[in-house]
């Protein structure tokens, strides 16, 4: 056949093979632990609409530990605050653990929020109640919820505080304890109902570096030692390339990933730490190529595009020169 002969047209056969094949294909996310699809949230005020996420995709498997980045504004939390479910959005599709954040009805919302998911926010005062000790805030969400014993709580609280390196803070009120301390408390706590996913929104903000790393560290410790699932959104470049993967969102869609593996030469035995950078591509095939990128050749508008054997090419317009 030569490149002009058109191709035959499908047989009624072919459709319905390929409606099949279609059906078949598992669902966006199917094996993932938050899955969001298409995620639109616009705000108005006074008449004038922002679009704070214009069709976000991610997936998130468990036991992932991730760092979310992006220039302020670009919509990081208000994708926190729709999967600590304080939020809803405006379409798409978002499911976490098993549920479905846009059909929760008022009750089931609660039960996500207290047992699916934990949070730790930037402000330390955000995150306990003052007038409690670090062991008497560990216990609340599990008195809340209602079902332990008081021993057992009293027990999950000082095994969570050591577990994390504060176990000398249990009798502490928050105004006792440095905003370090006061962080590794917070993390016990949205740590207490044995949460499948931890979300923390720039939770090193408010702490020097030193003290930051060590906030990390103890987001770490629960993902390795308890296997739970953690999303960090950073401004912290330190926190941001010690993860396996970061995601940056631009204009309220992720735009770029990076991750990171160890490669041990096989010559040398040397460990080296090899990180790589994609670029998303998002369900309807649209890719944000990265400004500095497009920038840099001159590219507006109208690109051209080759299909080549195993990849494909992109290139300014040769028109516009
Ligand atoms: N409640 C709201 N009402 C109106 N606009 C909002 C609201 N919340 C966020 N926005 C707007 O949505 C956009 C995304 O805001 P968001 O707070 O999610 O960004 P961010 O990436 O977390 O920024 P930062 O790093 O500064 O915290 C911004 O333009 C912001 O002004």
């Amino acid at each position: 056949m030569t490149p002009d002969t058109p191709a035959p047209a499908p047989t009624l056969a072919d459709l319905e093979q390929r409606a099949t094949a279609h059906r078949d294909r598992p669902a966006y996310g199917h094996d993932a632990l938050i899955t969001c699809d298409r995620l639109v949230r616009v705000f108005t005020t006074d008449g004038v609409e922002v679009q704070a996420l214009q069709g976000l995709d991610l997936l998130v498997r468990n036991g992932e530990l991730m760092a979310l980045v992006g220039a302020s504004g670009s919509g990081k939390s208000t994708l926190m605050n729709i999967l600590a479910g304080l939020d809803e959005p405006t379409a798409g599709a978002a499911k976490v653990a098993g549920y479905d954040l846009l059909a929760m009805g008022s009750k089931e919302r609660l039960r996500y929020r207290r047992e699916a998911v934990g949070f730790v926010w930037q402000q330390t005062a955000r995150n306990l109640l003052p007038y409690l000790t670090a062991a008497q805030n560990v216990a609340l969400p599990m008195q809340l919820r209602g079902r332990t014993r008081r021993s057992a709580k009293a027990e999950r609280a000082t095994q969570l505080l050591t577990m994390l390196g504060v176990a000398d803070c249990h009798d502490r009120r928050p105004q006792q304890m440095s905003g370090g301390q006061q962080q590794r408390v917070a993390i016990a706590v949205a740590l207490a109902n044995e949460p499948k996913v931890l979300l923390a929104d720039e939770p090193t903000g408010e702490l020097d570096s030193h003290t930051g790393e060590q906030i990390f560290a103890a987001f770490r410790t629960a993902n390795e030692e308890l296997g739970t699932t953690v999303v960090i959104v950073t401004h912290d470049q330190t926190v941001a390339s010690e993860v396996r993967r970061t995601v940056a969102i631009r204009d309220g869609r992720t735009s770029t990933e990076v991750l990171r593996h160890r490669h041990v030469d096989e010559t040398t035995g040397q460990e080296s730490l090899v990180s790589r950078e994609y670029a998303m591509l998002d369900r309807a095939g649209r890719l944000q190529l990265p400004a500095e990128y497009t920038e840099s050749l001159g590219m507006r508008d109208r690109v051209l595009l080759e299909l080549e054997e195993d990849h494909i090419q992109i290139r300014p317009d040769d028109q516009d020169r």
